[in-house]
């Protein structure tokens, strides 16, 4: 594996699942394999458990680990090409990824999207930079419309707790008080059209998502009627995507509370678990009862970050 972005890039998601299962039960058996290899996370934005659970995923492996946070300490990155940089930005991006190059094996970037201009986000214009001009693997930490090491955390979560064979995975979106990417919708909508998984995603109006990552998933705008017999809900805030509108593109069209998901909203489900990749807000996406209950993930999933982490690094470090 070169770069990982889509479901694609992991391959057979069966197989892949099995590797996840394998790697829980045995983490520092490859320890061998990132001797004297080193990690390089970038962060353009904020992060917790990204961080914290690819570190770990790469202490595991045997690799040293470099961060840089690009807003904290970094000369401030232009990355228009052709202006004249008489502002407040030091370095262009064009000099600075390859020279992050010269010191790793592996690059993982965080750099979400910008909400302003539609198709340079879904173009992956700064991720697309990375791949282009580093010389080495990069892998997504979330970027302007992916966020797969979640998704395949999310994924291993579901294997965890299915109660059948193929369970009903219930996407809702819920409100929030400010404009989020669509990155973290995107690439779980990808992941579950991809898995052995009844998948319905359910939004007002005017928050469809790219047809790209909606796939052959059911949209239902209902929510009571999507929920019906979910056997998980996957709770996630989404600033408008633009794709029937993109004037409104990175807009918040709603805020409505009655998609909140609390206590009555799980009555519908199939005794269903609650989901959320974090950080939430309480309150806003979900009430205290619920995220506190014992049918919620929120800490598993997380703990699965490190395991979706060491599977992508391994077969990254297994292509070098
Ligand atoms: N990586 C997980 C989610 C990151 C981001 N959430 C946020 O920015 C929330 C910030 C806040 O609640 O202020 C998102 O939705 O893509
Ligand atoms: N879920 C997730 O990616 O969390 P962070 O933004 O804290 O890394």
């Amino acid at each position: 594996m070169k770069t990982f972005f889509n479901v694609e890039d992991i391959g057979n998601l069966d197989q892949a699942l099995a590797e996840a299962k394998e790697i829980k039960q045995n983490r520092f058996g490859f320890q061998k394999l990132g001797k004297n290899k080193t990690l390089l996370m970038v962060f353009f934005n904020n992060s917790l458990r990204t961080r914290l659970s690819t570190q770990k995923a790469a202490l595991n492996l045997g690799m040293n680990v470099i961060v840089l946070d690009v807003n904290a300490g970094a000369w401030k990155l232009e990355t228009r090409r052709g202006v004249i940089m008489d502002g407040d930005k030091s370095e262009h991006l064009l000099e600075a990824i390859p020279v992050m190059g010269c010191y790793c094996d592996l690059i993982g970037v965080r750099s979400f999207a910008g909400l302003k201009d539609r198709d340079y986000d879904y173009a992956e214009t700064i991720v697309n930079q990375f791949v282009q001009y580093s010389g080495k693997p990069v892998f997504a930490m979330e970027t302007a419309t992916v966020h797969p090491l979640q998704a395949f955390a999310d994924l291993i979560t579901i294997e965890e707790h299915k109660k059948s064979k193929r369970p009903k995975v219930v996407m809702s979106w819920a409100p929030h008080c400010r404009a989020l990417p669509q990155a973290v919708p995107d690439s779980f909508a990808q992941w579950m059209n991809a898995a052995d998984v009844d998948f319905v995603i359910t939004q007002p109006k005017g928050y469809e998502l790219d047809p790209k990552f909606v796939g052959n998933a059911k949209v239902e705008y209902d929510q009571k009627k999507a929920l019906e017999g979910a056997d998980f809900v996957y709770a996630k805030n989404w600033s408008c995507p633009g794709v029937t509108n993109p004037a409104d593109y990175g807009k918040i069209l709603n805020k409505d509370m009655n998609w909140t998901i609390d206590k009555q909203h799980m009555s519908w489900t199939n005794d269903g678990y609650f989901m959320h990749c974090l950080p939430v807000r309480r309150g806003l996406i979900v009430t205290d009862d619920v995220i506190e209950s014992d049918h919620s993930l929120v800490i598993p999933e997380a703990a699965n970050r490190e395991i979706s982490a060491e599977v992508v690094l391994k077969k990254l470090l297994e292509s070098l």
